[in-house]
C-alpha cells in the first residue's frame, strides 16, 4: 500500500480506468472527465493516473512513451499478448498509461467494431492482470463506464485476481446509464474463471451486463450529477430497480470542466481571446469568422448544436425544430450544428443545408477545434436532452458567455438557472419537443433583441461561475476515504 501519512493527509493513489481520455483518445463528455479530475486529484496531493487502451490516434505517435510492462492472459481459447506503455514527460498533469494487444486494441477508432465486447473484456483483463503484479497496491481502482465494468467483478471474483486485488476497494462512475455493454451468455468463457454460484452478480435479464455488474460489485457507484442519480432509479434503460436496490451506495457528484482547456482568455482554437470585460466585442470577433465559414448574417443571434447527433440528446427533433423556428420568427435567428451520429439525422440536417442556406448549415463530424470557436461565437447553446447524466457543453457555453438552453432534465436541472428566476442564466424547457424548443428559440430571439441590458449582464454573470473541478474532486476523494481500512 503506497498510503503515506503526513500530519494532514493521507496520500492515496487511484488508477482511473478508462476506454477514452482527453487528449489520446475523446468521442464526448468521457474523455474530458477523465483527462480533468486525475490532475486536480494530484493537485489535491494524492497521486492519481490513468490507464486506457492504446488506440492508434494522433497523441500516440506525437509523444514519446516508455515500455513499463508485458504480460499475457487467456481470453476463451485464446492467449493474447500485452504491453503497457506509459508517457514519459507527465505532461498532462498525471501518468497516462496504455494497453496494448495486438489485433484488439490496435485501431484507429476508440467503439463502433463488430468485435468491441471481446476488445474490451481483454483490455480489463490486461489491466487487473498488471495491477495485480505492482509491488504494492493502489488505494482506490476508479472505473468509467460499462468498458470498465466487469473490473469489479473481476478484482473479487476471478481466481486470477482475487487474492491480489480483492481487497483493493472499487469505484464506478456511470457517465452514461443508456450504454450498458451486454452480451450473451454464450460468451461467457472470454471471463476469467470464478465460482460459479456467483454468475448473478454478472447477469440482467439474462445477458451478462458489465454496467450491472459494477452496480452491483463496485464498493461505490457514482454518477455525474445528483438529479442524474435521482432519475436512475426510475429510468435507467432497464436498470431501474437496481439502482433503487443499491442506492445506499450511490451517489451523485457534478462534473467540472478543465478551466486551462475550456478558457476563453487562452484559448487557441478561437479567432480572438476575450475575458468578462471585453467578452462583447470578443464574441462578435468570434461570431464573425463562424459567419464567414458558413455562410450566416453575424448581425443575427447564432444558435448552435454541439454533440453526437443521437436520440438520447433528442438531436432527432433538431431538423423540425429548426424548420419550425425558421418560419415562426421569419428567419430572425441563424442555427448552426456541428455533430455527428445516426446517419438518418445526418442526412435531414445536410438537407436542410441547402433549403435553408444563409439561415442554417451544419458540420457534420467530429471537430475539437470547430467546438471551441462555436462556443466563443455562439450567442446560445441548445441542450434539449432526453437524457442528460451531467452535460459538459452547458458548463463550457457558460465559462464562454454564451447562453445556455437547455431542458430541465439531470446535470443541466442542476447547473442551469432560467433568467426568469432570481439570479437565473440560462433559458430552461421542460420537455424535449419540437414546440417546447421553438419556444425556447422565440425566448432567445427575444432576449437578444429585445432585452440587450439583461442579455448583457447575464452573460458578465455565467462567466464568473466557478464550475471547475476543485469541489468535485474533493467529494471524489471523500469516496475513496471512506472505502479505506481503519487505521
Ligand atoms: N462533433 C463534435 N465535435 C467536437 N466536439 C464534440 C462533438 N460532439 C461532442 N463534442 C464534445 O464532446 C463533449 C460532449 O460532452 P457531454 O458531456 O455533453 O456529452 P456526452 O454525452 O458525450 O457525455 C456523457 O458523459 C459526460 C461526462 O460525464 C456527461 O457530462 C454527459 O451528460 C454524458 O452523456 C464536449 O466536450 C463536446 O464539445
Amino acid at each position: 500500500m503506497l498510503t503515506l501519512v503526513t500530519e494532514e493527509i493521507s496520500i492515496m493513489e487511484i488508477i482511473h480506468v478508462s476506454a477514452e481520455c482527453y487528449p489520446m483518445a475523446k468521442a464526448g463528455g468521457l474523455g474530458d472527465v477523465v483527462g480533468a479530475l486525475p490532475k486536480y486529484q494530484n493537485e489535491l496531493g494524492h497521486v492519481a493516473k490513468v490507464v486506457m487502451p492504446m488506440y492508434r490516434t494522433k497523441f500516440l505517435y506525437q509523444n514519446e512513451w516508455e515500455l513499463v510492462h508485458e504480460g499475457g492472459q487467456a481470453l476463451g481459447s485464446e492467449w493474447f499478448k500485452y504491453s503497457v506503455i506509459k508517457e514519459k514527460t507527465n505532461k498532462l498533469g498525471f501518468d497516462l498509461y496504455l494497453v496494448d494487444i495486438n489485433g484488439k486494441l490496435d485501431r484507429e477508432r476508440i467503439y463502433g467494431y463488430e468485435d468491441d465486447t471481446e476488445r474490451f473484456i481483454a483490455f480489463q483483463l490486461a489491466v487487473c492482470d498488471w495491477i495485480g503484479r505492482w509491488q504494492h497496491r493502489p488505494d482506490v481502482i476508479h472505473c468509467h463506464d460499462h468498458h470498465t465494468g466487469l473490473i469489479p467483478f473481476m478484482a473479487r471474483h476471478a481466481y486470477a485476481f482475487r487474492y491480489q486485488l480483492g481487497n483493493v476497494p472499487t469505484v464506478f462512475t456511470i457517465h452514461n446509464g443508456e450504454y450498458q455493454g451486454q452480451f450473451g451468455w454464450d460468451k461467457y468463457y472470454y471471463l476469467p474463471a470464478y465460482d460459479t454460484w456467483n454468475w448473478g452478480l454478472l447477469d440482467w435479464n439474462d445477458a451478462i451486463n458489465p454496467m450491472a455488474s459494477a452496480i452491483k460489485c463496485a464498493w461505490k457507484v457514482t454518477t455525474v450529477s445528483p438529479s442524474y442519480m435521482d432519475e436512475l432509479k426510475h429510468s435507467a434503460n432497464g436498470l431501474q430497480n437496481l439502482f433503487e436496490y443499491e442506492k445506499g451506495k450511490c451517489q451523485g457528484i457534478i462534473n467540472g470542466i478543465d478551466t486551462e482547456v475550456w478558457n476563453p482568455q487562452t484559448d487557441g482554437f478561437i479567432a480572438k481571446n476575450y475575458d468578462t470585460e471585453a467578452v462583447t466585442p470578443g464574441k462578435e470577433k468570434n461570431k464573425k469568422e463562424l459567419a464567414a465559414q458558413f455562410g450566416l448574417d453575424p448581425e443575427k443571434p447564432l444558435i448552435t448544436f454541439i454533440g453526437r447527433l443521437v436520440g438520447e440528446k433528442a438531436a432527432d427533433l433538431l431538423p423540425d425544430a429548426i424548420s419550425q423556428s425558421i418560419y415562426q420568427y421569419q428567419g430572425k435567428a441563424n442555427f448552426l450544428i456541428l455533430g455527428s451520429g445516426e446517419p438518418e439525422i445526418e442526412h435531414q440536417l445536410d438537407a436542410m443545408k441547402n433549403r435553408f442556406k444563409g439561415y442554417f448549415n451544419a458540420y457534420i463530424g467530429y471537430n475539437e477545434g470547430l467546438s471551441h470557436l462555436l462556443y466563443a461565437g455562439s450567442d446560445f447553446l441548445l441542450m434539449p436532452s432526453r437524457v442528460e447524466p451531467c452535460g459538459l457543453n452547458q458548463l463550457y457555453a457558460l465559462r464562454y458567455g454564451t447562453v445556455p438552453v437547455v431542458r430541465n432534465i439531470g446535470g443541466l436541472k442542476d447547473t442551469v438557472v432560467d433568467f426568469g428566476d432570481q439570479g437565473g442564466f440560462g433559458i430552461k424547457m421542460e420537455q424535449s419537443s419540437v414546440g417546447d424548443i421553438a419556444y425556447s428559440v422565440g425566448r432567445a430571439i427575444d432576449l437578444y433583441s429585445n432585452k440587450r441590458d439583461l442579455y448583457a449582464a447575464m452573460r458578465g454573470r455565467m462567466m464568473t461561475i466557478d464550475h471547475g473541478w476543485d469541489m468535485s474532486a474533493k467529494q471524489y476523494l471523500q469516496v475513496y476515504e471512506s472505502l479505506q481500512p481503519k487505521q
